[in-house]
């Protein structure tokens, strides 16, 4: 019960903020007429079942004249309850898709915003596959959820509505066994929700294993279909490794889940099928069987006894609400889970950038970025870099050095705001415009230019000023593709792709430009050139670069080292300034 409880407290939190939103005088609109509708569709079925008393003894009673009219009158009914039915499951998918834009939005934007994305996947608890959770849950929530509350809402005013009906029946038909009759007032209200409790109750006996296994369910087929992503985006390595073999079993392993789980739902859904179908078909004979002594002993005319056998079966389908969409509701729940788990998820990760004992990234007025009483720590805790009165100063272009893994990406994931493990503070110039360029750029799959100046919007830059930053990065044959669709991450060498994360950076003309072994696939002479034209165009930038070679000090005014000092890395500046000003040597 207290499952129950928290489960709909969760449906609440996640469902009501659609209604309270911008859109909420379109979603209340809708739903408020899907409902209306629903309540029409109860009082048509209503009309029918007293229809039916009066259609059947006019076939008794051979009276023509009669028969011809209730034809007439069930001609009306059903075309009443057919243009309600189009229109409210019409209305219904209007509202599910405007409820869903809204839900994937805000999902969205949630997801994205202040690199949340990141921080899940950092946390390690993250919800598992978030494109499952934005594409396909939030889908299935509204969807179900709609579903289910209508249907519960319909079989409430139907229980309520017919209850009467078949009370008043059971007057007309008493109960009648072995010839004599019973005064058991609305007994065949009570042998419905009998008959109704026992199957609710069986249902949830053999039914509840499904909502794990639900939830497992789409949890296996989302890690399968990743894993069949990761294979296509790296094709290439899989294919020099030949890795094809090992691919093979990993993915087969991880089919092997989906079916395994798949085995235990076909089992179950077995036995919950044996019971439901079993349930409906008993519940078809059931009421003739009850009602048939009293028939028998022409206590009610045949038309009596089809509208007591119609009520019972709506009053019975309606108590048996549970059992019929038992599976749904099994579903819905561990979609309820997952999103509750994502939204979780996205809440950490905010207050991990939130939390006070966390790095504080702060704006400032001045010129520099000052880090101070900084210590950078890794996800489990342990220290990795301390620096303490450390600046990077306007257009000075720095040079940072240090053995692999000391953390040196780290610091600039910091200094970018998207490191949250360490405490002390990074100050950043008010409105600065910082880029970070790693070693292999992002290119967004689409047309060559909008690639380029992501994340800028492509007709932020004119084609001339692209072309022009690729000429200046080595890369003019580019120059006239820009407007090719296509995968640059996959089509481009890695060198190419560095030049083209050069362009980015010429284009957006940061303030404070990372380069993180940006230019470490090119050979010297081009990674020189890449260098001088950014101290060319970018005079005023100040360029912080992590890379291993050389010749990279030329084009440096100071250096910097990382060191291992202790458990940690401490950022020391190296004693000798670079042996040339920047810009300079080739
Ligand atoms: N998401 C993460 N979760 C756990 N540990 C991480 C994560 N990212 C980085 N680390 C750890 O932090 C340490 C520093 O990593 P970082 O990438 O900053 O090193 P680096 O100095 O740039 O190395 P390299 O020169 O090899 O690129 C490494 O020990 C790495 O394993």
């Amino acid at each position: 019960m207290n499952n129950l409880r928290s489960t709909l407290a969760i449906v609440w939190r996640i469902a009501i903020p659609y209604f309270r939103s911008e859109d909420k005088v379109a979603g209340r609109t809708l739903l408020a007429a899907v409902i209306a509708i629903e309540l029409a569709l109860v009082a048509i079925d209503v009309l029918v079942n007293q229809w039916q008393a009066r259609f059947y003894n006019a076939l008794q009673e051979y009276n023509w004249d009669s028969f011809i009219w209730e034809i007439g009158v069930f001609a009306v009914l059903a075309t009443t309850f057919i243009v309600l039915a189009i229109y409210q499951l019409y209305l219904n998918q209007w509202l599910q898709i405007r409820w869903r834009r809204w839900m994937t939005e805000t999902y969205l934007r949630h997801w994205l915003g202040n690199a949340n994305h990141y921080r899940m996947q950092l946390k390690g608890d993250a919800a598992d596959n978030p494109d499952q959770r934005i594409a396909e849950d939030v889908q299935l929530f509204v969807d179900r959820t709609l579903t289910i509350t209508v249907g519960l809402l319909s079989s409430v005013v139907t229980l309520a509505s017919f209850v009467v009906v078949l009370w008043g029946l059971s007057e007309a038909a008493p109960l009648t066994l072995f010839g004599t009759e019973y005064a058991l007032p609305g007994y065949l209200v009570w042998a419905a929700l009998l008959y109704a409790i026992l199957g609710t109750v069986l249902t949830h006996w053999i039914g509840s294993p499904l909502v794990n296994l639900n939830f497992e369910q789409q949890r296996f087929e989302a890690d399968f279909r990743f894993n069949l992503v990761r294979v296509r985006e790296n094709s290439e390595q899989i294919a020099l490794l030949r890795g094809e073999g090992a691919e093979q079993n990993l993915l087969s392993g991880r089919f092997g889940r989906v079916v395994n789980n798949w085995y235990q739902i076909m089992s179950r859904t077995k036995r919950l099928t044996a019971l439901t179908s079993g349930y409906s078909q008993a519940a078809v004979i059931f009421p003739y069987v009850l009602v048939a002594p009293a028939y028998f002993a022409k206590k009610v005319q045949l038309g009596g006894m089809m509208q007591t056998a119609s009520a019972f079966s709506s009053v019975q389908r309606a108590l048996s609400f549970f059992i019929s969409t038992y599976r749904t509701l099994a579903e819905w729940r561990s979609v309820v889970a997952r999103l509750d788990g994502f939204e979780m998820s996205i809440e950490s990760a905010k207050s991990l950038s939130t939390e006070p004992q966390t790095i504080d990234v702060v704006s400032h007025g001045g010129d520099s970025i000052e880090l101070a009483q900084l210590l950078l720590k890794l996800p489990n805790g342990l220290p990795l870099i301390a620096a303490d009165g450390f600046s990077l100063k306007s257009s000075e272009r720095t040079l940072l050095t240090g053995p692999s893994g000391a953390g040196k990406s780290t610091l600039f994931r910091a200094i970018a705001g998207i490191w949250p493990f360490g405490i002390g503070a990074i100050s950043v110039p008010a409105h600065a415009k910082l880029m970070m360029l790693p070693q292999r750029p992002y290119f967004p799959i689409g047309a060559l230019k909008a690639a380029i100046v992501y994340p800028a919007a492509a007709e932020a830059f004119s084609a001339e000023q692209v072309k022009e930053a690729l000429v200046a990065v080595g890369l003019p044959l580019l120059a006239d593709r820009l407007d090719e669709d296509g995968h640059w991450n996959r089509m481009l060498s890695l060198g190419e792709q560095q030049r083209l994360g050069i362009a980015r950076a010429l284009l957006h003309a940061p303030q404070y430009l990372f380069l993180d072994e940006a230019t470490a696939s090119l050979d010297e002479p081009s990674e020189a050139r890449l260098y001088r034209v950014i101290a060319e165009r970018l005079p005023q930038t100040t360029v912080v670069s992590i890379g291993h070679r050389s010749t990279l000090h030329d084009f440096h005014d100071r250096k910097v080292e990382l060191i291992r000092d202790g458990d940690r890395f401490a950022l020391r500046p190296a004693a000798q300034a670079a042996d040339a000003p920047a810009g300079g040597a080739e």
